[in-house]
């Protein structure tokens, strides 16, 4: 067990129960097409629009001004279900596996990590907040655009890899790069590998694309929330795909991200493949999940 102060204990050998109820990956996404397939997928006009302004957009400056900007949390004063309820009628636009409002995304991971994991509540209170940071779309929270809310999230301040989703895009026999629209791309300070990064300096040091996973992460830490580190991390990176499944940008990570790093994949399982258009009954898993939220955050939380 690894034990830190004010924090839930993380039991390492979170082993998935072998059970035949255990959650099942599923061979398609509700479309009944492969996860994850970016020039297939039918949403692809509107997917592949928001991963444009996203790339063109995300700069180093605008990641610093709205990062700080967020962290001062003056924007709303609400508890985790009555935030967990604003997406309720949310559709994420950067996703190529689902157009269910996102309150049932939540909901289908975290009941999918259940499955596996029925002990370790610590991640299914993980599961079902890793999204929530999506809040900023609304109007209490500033109205971001998608760009700034949705997608895989990747590192900005160093050049970016060719890993990231629509890095390149085919129109007919042209290939066309929307990161070449983004100021940054052409400032020497910002398009090198490294950057204004150092080998190994931590992930803790690396401004990653602006986005619901940052938000959140900086939420459950500001309102002291008792989640292991390892479920901070989890919310913090599950968007970032060009390290977590790609490999990418490993360079960055220090001793303690590569620790933790393993949550995150064990995590994205449940995150992808659950996936689905089969609806859950709000109402009848909220006492579950109102009893864990209770044990791990304050009643109402600065936003
Ligand atoms: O489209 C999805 C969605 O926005 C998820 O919330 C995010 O975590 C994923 O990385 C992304 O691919
Ligand atoms: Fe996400
Ligand atoms: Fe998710």
């Amino acid at each position: 067990m690894i034990a830190v102060e004010n924090q839930a204990p993380v039991s390492e050998n979170a082993i998935p129960k072998d059970a035949s109820d255990g959650f099942v990956v599923p061979e398609s996404n509700a479309f009944g097409q492969s996860f994850r397939d970016y020039e297939a997928t039918v949403r692809l006009s509107i997917v592949e629009n928001t991963y444009r302004l996203n790339h063109i957009n995300q700069t180093y400056d605008f990641v610093k001004r709205t990062r700080e900007e967020y962290a001062k949390l003056n924007k709303a004063e609400m508890s985790i279900w009555e935030a967990i309820e604003l997406l309720d009628s949310f559709v994420d636009e950067s996703d190529p596996d689902l157009e269910e409002p996102q309150i049932q995304h939540l909901l289908q991971s975290a009941e999918a990590i259940r499955k596996d994991y029925p002990n370790e509540e610590w991640m299914h209170l993980t599961a079902l907040i890793h999204d929530l940071g999506k809040v900023l779309y609304h109007s209490k929270f500033g109205s971001l655009p998608q760009w700034a809310v949705v997608g895989d999230t990747h590192p900005v301040g160093c050049a970016f890899d060719e890993s990231i989703v629509y890095h390149k895009v085919f129109l007919k026999t042209l290939v066309n790069y929307y990161f070449k629209e983004n100021p940054d791309y052409n400032n020497p300070a910002y398009n090198t590998k490294l950057g204004v990064y150092s080998e190994g300096c931590g992930l803790e040091n690396v401004l990653l694309s602006w986005g619901h996973d940052d938000y959140m992460y900086m939420v459950a830490k500001a309102n002291g929330t008792t989640l292991p580190s390892a479920a901070l991390f989890t919310i913090r990176y599950h968007s970032f795909y060009p390290l977590h499944t790609e490999g990418a940008y490993q360079y960055l990570m220090n001793e303690e991200d590569r620790e933790n790093l393993k949550w995150v994949q064990t995590f994205n399982k449940y995150d992808l493949y659950s996936k689905s258009s089969v609806h859950i009954d709000v109402e009848k898993v909220k006492p579950y999940y109102e009893s864990l939220i209770k044990k791990y955050f304050p009643e109402k939380l600065r936003w």
